[in-house]
């Protein structure tokens, strides 16, 4: 923290019990000094540059003039009648080279399938370049130093560490470094498999048919396949009224262009990147005194737990009227209580942001807030910085869904559950996917891939539905969170529409002997589950390596495993074990494989919490029947 501070922010205060004296008036105050300086010696206004655009990336792609490029391409190329070719440059494309794309090559080329993948950008997209891989080596130091700083934590193992520090730069670095080493693993795992990767920004023309090319007048490349699969992803979505000036902003592009003198260029940086998103928060240019984060979501919970750690104070704004308010609402309590309440991090809740205005010749960031619900102006706040952290908006514009009778819902690609992407009348449209975050079912980085498989399975003549309730998440905060399936409202509402029982059982890392020995007991598993059949409706996980942990369920989940199955199991048991010598492995096949109440764990171990936790739930007891033989597998 700078010395600067004025202000000590109460842990479980919200920012409107904090006197407003303190809280925005003097605001120059809580900027670090070396930012004053920066702010006077610029004395640079940034319409100078280029006048007020101020688009990233992202948006910049996306803007009217794109579009505009990307369907005069479109018409340049068309060939006329739109109809199927007859013969094929290969057997699958895909448009989009991320996690989603690459899961889908990969497989597509062990099935045998001649595959391309055309990639605007660069191969890996979101997760590997601006997501999932950045973020999580900035967590990896972020669990670092927490644990470094925590000295009732290190005195409690008996071990004595001089004060943590860390290097800004270093650690920008690390995550850098990590995003590049994966996406070449990336790049090189399709090139040695023999995906061709076809450079350009790619469209559809038609059946089977796509363009690739620059986004100018010129046709581009036109190649067919029999199958097409679009895997184009998403970018950060920014709300209306919210100005975002991160580094991608043409300004600093253009002001780096000119060669100003290093300090200038640095200056310039500092100046205008105080309003920004997971794409520019990733590079860590700088760590604020005290930001903003509006939306607790995964990456406005993941980013509390990085800027915290390296000495950051943080304001949550968010929309609804509980902090991540996508979670089962007890794990979120829990997790409001460890992950927020003892840390710098205040929030308001049931506010929307409306208007948020960069850092500007020495003025702070302002955020104004309107009350969710009644829409009344609440505050403006004045912070040195604002992370978006509103969700994420699909990158669908300019891919000529069109000329194949599709239309966007929001910006999505509509597409059944085989990923089949409908018309405009809600069929199939033949020989057409779409996968991951531009389809908008999971945006998670394993299930664009697994979507993606899905896909090649079916191409290659073996039906495949992907059961999205099997697919687990994550969020990588310390401890981590963790989940499968449905959440106790979500399961209630199901249990009422359909007419079953829910029953809810928890353990706590508190009695596991392998979280005591890291001095890690601080967290909780949650099992929902049918009583009357033993199916399980979803698990939640609060602690330790969470993240880990939860695969052992959503196997279950996606194999059917029962926590205990209708059948007289005990029976069965006690039948294999008297006939040990011989019968108990076909025992084991045909009863207790299914029965994850019996499964064995090795101790001590973190995942004696969900043995722990199968084992405590109550499945109806079972009307003994006949004994079925045991069958070989
Ligand atoms: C900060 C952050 C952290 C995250 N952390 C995690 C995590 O820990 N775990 C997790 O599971 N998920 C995480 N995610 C989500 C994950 O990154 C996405 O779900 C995943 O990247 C989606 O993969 P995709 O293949 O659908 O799209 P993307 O990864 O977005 O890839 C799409 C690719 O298509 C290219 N493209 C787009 N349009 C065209 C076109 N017309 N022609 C050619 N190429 C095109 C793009 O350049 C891009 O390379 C995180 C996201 C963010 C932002
Ligand atoms: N560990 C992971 O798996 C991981 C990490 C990061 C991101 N992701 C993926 O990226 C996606 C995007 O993440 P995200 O955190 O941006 O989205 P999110 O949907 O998880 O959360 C966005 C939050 O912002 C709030 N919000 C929206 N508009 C607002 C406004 N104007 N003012 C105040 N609050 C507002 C919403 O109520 C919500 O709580 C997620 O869907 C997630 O799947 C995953």
């Amino acid at each position: 923290m700078q010395s600067s501070l004025t202000l000590s922010l109460s842990h479980s205060a919200t920012a409107s019990t904090i006197p407003k004296s303190n809280y925005t008036p003097n605001h120059a105050l809580r900027f670090p000094p070396s930012k004053l300086t920066n702010l006077r010696f610029c004395g640079l206004r940034r319409e100078a540059f280029l006048g007020s655009s101020s688009l990233s990336r992202s948006q910049s792609l996306q803007n009217k003039t794109l579009s505009k490029k990307i369907n005069n391409a479109i018409s340049a190329s068309l060939s006329g009648n739109g109809s199927a070719p007859k013969s094929f440059d290969y057997d699958l494309i895909i448009i989009g080279a991320g996690v989603g794309g690459h899961g889908a090559a990969l497989h597509a080329v062990e099935k045998g399938l001649k595959t391309a993948i055309i990639e605007g950008d660069v191969v890996g997209g979101t997760c590997v370049n601006r997501g999932c891989v950045p973020s999580k080596a900035l967590l990896a130091v972020s669990g670092r130093m927490r644990e470094l700083q925590s000295e009732h934590h290190m005195k409690a193992l008996g071990l004595q560490v001089a004060a943590a520090g860390y290097d800004r730069q270093g650690v920008a670095d690390h995550a850098n470094n990590l995003a590049m080493k994966i996406r070449n693993n990336l790049t090189n795992s399709m090139k040695a498999l023999g995906v061709d990767i076809l450079t350009g920004f790619g469209s559809i023309l038609g059946p089977q048919t796509v363009r690739y090319g620059k986004l100018d007048d010129s046709p581009g490349n036109t190649v067919t396949a029999k199958d097409i699969i679009v895997a184009t992803g998403s970018v950060p979505f920014v709300p209306k009224g919210i100005e975002v000036d991160d580094n991608d902003d043409p300004l600093v592009q253009y002001a780096f262009s000119r060669r100003l003198k290093e300090e200038d260029a640095k200056c310039l940086a500092n100046l205008w990147k105080t309003v920004i998103t997971s794409d520019h928060a990733l590079k860590l240019e700088s760590v604020p005194d005290w930001i903003a984060i509006v939306g607790s979501g995964y990456i406005g919970l993941e980013f509390s737990d990085v800027y915290t750690a390296l000495g950051s104070e943080v304001t949550f704004i968010e929309a609804l009227d509980q902090l991540m308010p996508g979670f089962d609402p007890e794990i979120g309590k829990l997790a409001q209580r460890v992950l927020i309440n003892p840390r710098k991090i205040d929030y308001q809740t049931g506010v929307f942001a409306t208007k948020i205005t960069p850092a500007e010749n020495g003025k702070p960031v302002s955020i104004e807030l309107i009350d969710a619900k009644t829409k009344e102006p609440k505050e403006t706040l004045e912070v040195d910085a604002a992370l978006i952290a509103t969700g994420r908006a699909p990158f669908t514009k300019g891919l000529g869904l069109d000329n194949v009778q599709v239309a966007l819902k929001n910006g999505f690609v509509p597409v059944d559950e085989r990923m089949q992407v409908l018309n405009f009348e809600g069929n199939p449209v033949p020989h057409l996917y779409c996968i991951g975050d531009a389809n908008g079912k999971m945006m998670l980085a394993h299930a664009a891939s697994a979507q993606g498989i899905s896909v090649v399975e079916q191409i290659t003549g073996r039906d495949h539905v992907l059961n999205h309730l099997s697919i687990p998440a994550a969020c990588f905060t310390h401890p981590e969170i963790s989940m499968v399936g449905l959440t106790e409202p979500q399961a209630r509402e199901k249990a009422e529409k359909e007419g079953f029982e829910v029953s809810v059982t928890k353990t706590s890392f508190k009695a596991n002997t392998k979280a005591l020995a890291e001095n890690e007991g601080e967290g909780i598993a949650k099992l929902i589950y049918r009583p009357d059949n033993g199916e399980i409706l979803g698990v939640h996980i609060f602690g330790l390596h969470a993240a880990d942990l939860i695969h052992e369920a959503s196997n279950a989940i996606a194999l059917g495993t029962r926590i205990q199955a209708a059948t007289n199991n005990s029976r069965l048991y006690s039948v294999g074990l008297e006939n040990a010598s011989s019968d108990l492995s076909f025992v084991h096949a045909c009863t207790l494989t299914s029965d994850i109440k019996f499964a064995v764990h090795a101790h001590p171990t973190l995942s004696e919490v969900l043995d722990e936790l199968f084992k405590s739930a109550k499945v109806k007891a079972h009307v003994p029947g006949p004994v079925s033989e045991p069958v070989a597998v």
